[in-house]
């Protein structure tokens, strides 16, 4: 179970949250009560081992704030979290480094997109508002089958992580307010709880 842990601000957030295990932080370029400049997510960064995946979150920007964030932070993986089109996302793999991730986020809003429609790495498949620690119903959306990689993500939390990835049966997880003491603020116990139930029920799946 691959976990994303997101919305990083400080370098507590991204201790806590190397140290309970997480695959990738997340750092939000989007307008956000969690955005953080591209001085900030590049000392955050830099912080974080080469086996953790370091991401940045973008929303309906110019390509042009997409490049040079990437330039100058050094994040290995781009998620692009708003209307995007094909053509968006080809232009953001063609100045993407070999090797970086293309994460693409939809809202689901009755039919989930298929897998592989913006020649994405990775589906992350959320809620209506992102980061609004929102859940949605996942009965009667098809959902990617389990070898697709795939992350869920809205309104996860320690005690509700474990029941929907048995539900949705995700590649991962993605988090941001179901880790936080108040908007915005993480809080590292939360971090390791979530980490400790997603783990747990990767494993029970096997
Ligand atoms: O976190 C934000 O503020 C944000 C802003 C703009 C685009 C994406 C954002 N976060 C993403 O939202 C989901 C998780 O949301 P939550 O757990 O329900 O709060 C995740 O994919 C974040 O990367």
């Amino acid at each position: 179970m691959f976990v994303k842990v997101c919305g990083l601000r400080t370098e507590q957030d991204v201790d806590a949250a190397v140290a309970a295990g997480a695959d990738a932080v997340g750092f939000v370029f989007a307008e956000s009560v969690r955005r953080i400049d591209a001085e900030t997510a590049r000392r955050l960064a830099a912080r974080v081992p080469e086996s953790v995946l370091t991401v940045g979150v973008f929303r309906d920007q110019p390509l042009d704030e997409v490049r040079a964030a990437v330039e100058a932070t050094g994040v290995r993986a781009v998620q692009l979290h708003g209307h995007e089109d094909l053509a968006y996302f080809e232009a953001v793999r063609g100045f993407l480094p070999p090797g970086r991730t293309l994460i693409r986020a939809a809202s689901v809003r009755g039919q989930a997109p298929a897998y592989g429609e913006r020649r994405e790495d990775v589906l992350l498949l959320d809620a209506p508002v992102p980061g609004a620690g929102e859940t949605w119903d996942l009965t009667g959306t098809r959902l990617p089958a389990p070898d697709v990689r795939w992350l869920l993500a809205g309104g996860l939390t320690p005690a509700n992580v474990g029941a929907a990835i048995r539900t949705a049966r995700p590649w991962g997880v993605d988090v941001s307010s179901g880790i936080e003491a108040s908007r915005g603020v993480k809080d590292p116990e939360l971090i390791r709880a979530f980490l400790k139930a997603a783990r747990e029920e990767g494993v029970e799946r096997g």
